[in-house]
This record gives C-alpha cells, sequence and structure tokens, in this order.
C-alpha cells in the first residue's frame, strides 16, 4: 500500500478547510495553504477560518502557509480551488512537485474557457502528477464538524484510490473509493448545473413537485452525458451523481441552489458573483456543459435553459416555458 504520512491542501476555502480538518482527524501531518496571510495566520493562531466556516474550531496540528512551495512538500496533494481557477494555480505548482504526485482535485466543474474535465487540464498543465477526484454530498461545514459524510474518491489505479481511502477517511467520513475518473466528475459538474435550475423552481414557487420532476429529468441529463462519455452507470447513480444531486438540489445550503433561488425570487445575484464572494460553480459549467453536450449530440435541455438564463440569453419566465412545451416523447 502506498504510504501517505503528510497531505498538502491547495486551497483555504469553505472545502480546502473542511478536508484539511478530515485529513487531520484521519490523523495525517496536513499543510494547508490560503493565498492570502490573514487567513493562513487565523488557522495557526486561532484554529479557525472565519471569512469561509466561522465558528469551527479547527484540529491544532492544521498547518497553514501562505507560501505554496511548502504546501508541496508532502506525500499526497489535494486541490479545492475553483474549478475556473485550477489551471492557474495547477500551473503554479510546476516547480515543486516530484514526480508521480498524487494530485486530488476536489473542485467540481468543466472549464468554460476550453470545456476540458478537471483532470485534463492537470494532465495538460501537470504531466507529472497522478490525478485523483473526490467529489460526493458533502457541506464543507458538515464536513468540517465532523458530522457523517461518504463521498466516492476515484482514480485510475485502484491501489492508489484505496490508499487515499485511507489517508482522509475516518469515522465520521467515509470515502467509497472507484476508478471511474470521468464518471465523478461528471456527476459534480452537472448537479450544480441542475441545482441551480432546483433552486430557480423554489424561488419561483413552481411547487414540489415540479422540482421533483426537475431532479429525475435532470438526472436524465446527466446519465446520457455519462453515457456518451463513458462514465459508468452505477457512480452516475451513486454518491457522486444522484447523491451529490439530491443534495445540492434541495437544499439552501448549496452555493448553486441558493444562487437559483436567488435568481427565481428576482433578486439581485450581481453580489453573488463578485470576485471574493463564495464560488457559484454551475454559472461557469452550464455553458461548457452545454457546448459539450452539443458535440456529442447529447440532448440536455434543462441544462440549455440554465446556460441561457445565466448568461442572459433568455429570461426565466421564456426558460420554463420552453421546457414546458418541448414535444411530448416516451421517458428515457
Ligand atoms: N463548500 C463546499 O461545501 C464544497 C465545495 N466543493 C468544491 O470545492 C471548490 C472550492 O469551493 P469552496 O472551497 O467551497 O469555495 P470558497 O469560495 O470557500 O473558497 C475558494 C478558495 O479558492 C481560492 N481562490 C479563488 N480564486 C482563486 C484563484 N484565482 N487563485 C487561487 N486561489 C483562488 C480562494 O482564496 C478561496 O480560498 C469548488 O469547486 C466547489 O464546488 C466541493 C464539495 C463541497
Ligand atoms: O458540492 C457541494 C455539496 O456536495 C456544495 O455545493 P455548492 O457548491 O452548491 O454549495
Amino acid at each position: 500500500m502506498i504510504a501517505i504520512g503528510t497531505v498538502g491542501i491547495i486551497g483555504a476555502g469553505a472545502w480546502g478547510t473542511a478536508l484539511a480538518q478530515t485529513a487531520a482527524l484521519a490523523g495525517r501531518s496536513v499543510v494547508l495553504w490560503a493565498r492570502d496571510e490573514r487567513t493562513a495566520w487565523a488557522i495557526n493562531a486561532r484554529h479557525e477560518n472565519p471569512r469561509r466556516l466561522p465558528g469551527v474550531v479547527l484540529q491544532p496540528g492544521i498547518r497553514a502557509t501562505a507560501d505554496i512551495a511548502e504546501a508541496c512538500h508532502a506525500d499526497a496533494l489535494v486541490l479545492a480551488v475553483p474549478a475556473q481557477a485550477l489551471r492557474n494555480v495547477a500551473a503554479g505548482l510546476t516547480a515543486h512537485l516530484g514526480a508521480a504526485m498524487p494530485v486530488v482535485i476536489a473542485a467540481k466543474g468543466i472549464e468554460r474557457t476550453s470545456g476540458a474535465f478537471l483532470v485534463d487540464v492537470l494532465a495538460e498543465v501537470l504531466p507529472a502528477a497522478v490525478p485523483a477526484v473526490l467529489s460526493g454530498p458533502s457541506f464543507a461545514a458538515d464536513v468540517a464538524r465532523g458530522l457523517p459524510t461518504a463521498v466516492t474518491l476515484a482514480a485510475a489505479d485502484a491501489g492508489l484510490a484505496a490508499a487515499l481511502v485511507s489517508a482522509l477517511g475516518h469515522a465520521a467520513f467515509r470515502p467509497y473509493s472507484s476508478t471511474d475518473l470521468t464518471g465523478v466528475q461528471i456527476g459534480g459538474a452537472v448537479k450544480n448545473v441542475l441545482a441551480i435550475a432546483c433552486g430557480i423552481v423554489v424561488g419561483r414557487a413552481l411547487g414540489a413537485s415540479a422540482q421533483a420532476a426537475l431532479i429525475a429529468r435532470g438526472f436524465a441529463e446527466m446519465s446520457r452525458f455519462g453515457h456518451a462519455l463513458g462514465a459508468r452507470p452505477e457512480t452516475l447513480a451513486g454518491l457522486s451523481g444522484l447523491g451529490d444531486l439530491v443534495l445540492t438540489a434541495t437544499n439552501a445550503q448549496s452555493r448553486n441552489f441558493s444562487f437559483g433561488l436567488a435568481l427565481g425570487r428576482g433578486d439581485d445575484t450581481e453580489a453573488l458573483l463578485t470576485d471574493g464572494a463564495a464560488v457559484t460553480e454551475g454559472v461557469w459549467t452550464a455553458p461548457a456543459v452545454v457546448a459539450r453536450a452539443a458535440g456529442l449530440g447529447v440532448e440536455m435541455p434543462i441544462c440549455a435553459a440554465v446556460a441561457a438564463v445565466v448568461t442572459g440569453r433568455i429570461g426565466l419566465d421564456d426558460a420554463i416555458e420552453g421546457l414546458m412545451s418541448r414535444p411530448l416523447r416516451p421517458e428515457g
């Protein structure tokens, strides 16, 4: 078994901090990179990330640093920055990584500019890294507080997946191993787009029946897209697909759902997208999913409606009417 004693976490937002807590509870030495010195200081001096996880007491063994090179002195890395920032952040690691470093992608999304999945972005900018993906129904605040959580952790090599599972798993955090990197990435990326749609439905008071229909038809879109890209159906029906869709599409703790909620209510959403605001991945991933799906000849009408709304091409009422007036067809 590959031994993982020290874990470097890149990104001290809500998720990076929660995963630092998890790794520390699993008995690992943890070095957490924060891009601003004040966050690093607060984590070291007060054992708290006041901006992203206020009120959560962090394990005293977590060492934060604003020097990214320090976080790379590890047996494995976790990348917990937003999907759209991953390329630049990963490129900044080039000088500091040894060969064959396991790098776990914890972000959920597709790169908007290239339409690439994050494993492919990593392969381009850090070809020496060995990619893994962690995804599943897990709010950072739940994980950091030690509430019971289960996720999927995929790597192409089953031995590496197993080593990462035992490096990060503890009594309250259960990673299930997988070798389906594609399926795990698709679930995490698409569910954020669908969560925006569900938030809109709730914000517009369209009813619980509409919300359930949207989850089921959204899952059908995720499955068609996954099938076209070679994902395993059981991955999509598992924690990182259906599991995360159910969580994110039904709960206002989700930033994607709450963004949709604000849209549906007609609130001003601009402040939710400014630099420094918590990340709403589905807004950037929606157009990328739609472009990839079009290239594959896969129909994803709900994702397309979300993309059209968030890019300002159509209004909400037109988007809803467009979905409801599609030709009637057999289920599938
Ligand atoms: N918060 C949650 O419950 C979960 C989040 N995720 C995923 O984790 C990823 C990160 O999300 P959060 O930590 O929640 O977001 P966040 O908004 O709390 O933190 C993002 C972090 O990335 C850093 N960052 C942002 N732009 C950057 C850039 N251009 N260069 C370098 N660093 C940059 C910020 O300083 C911050 O530390 C997202 O892809 C999200 O979908 C996954 C599971 C759960
Ligand atoms: O991915 C998440 C839970 O699994 C967090 O969702 P949000 O990014 O929508 O908050």
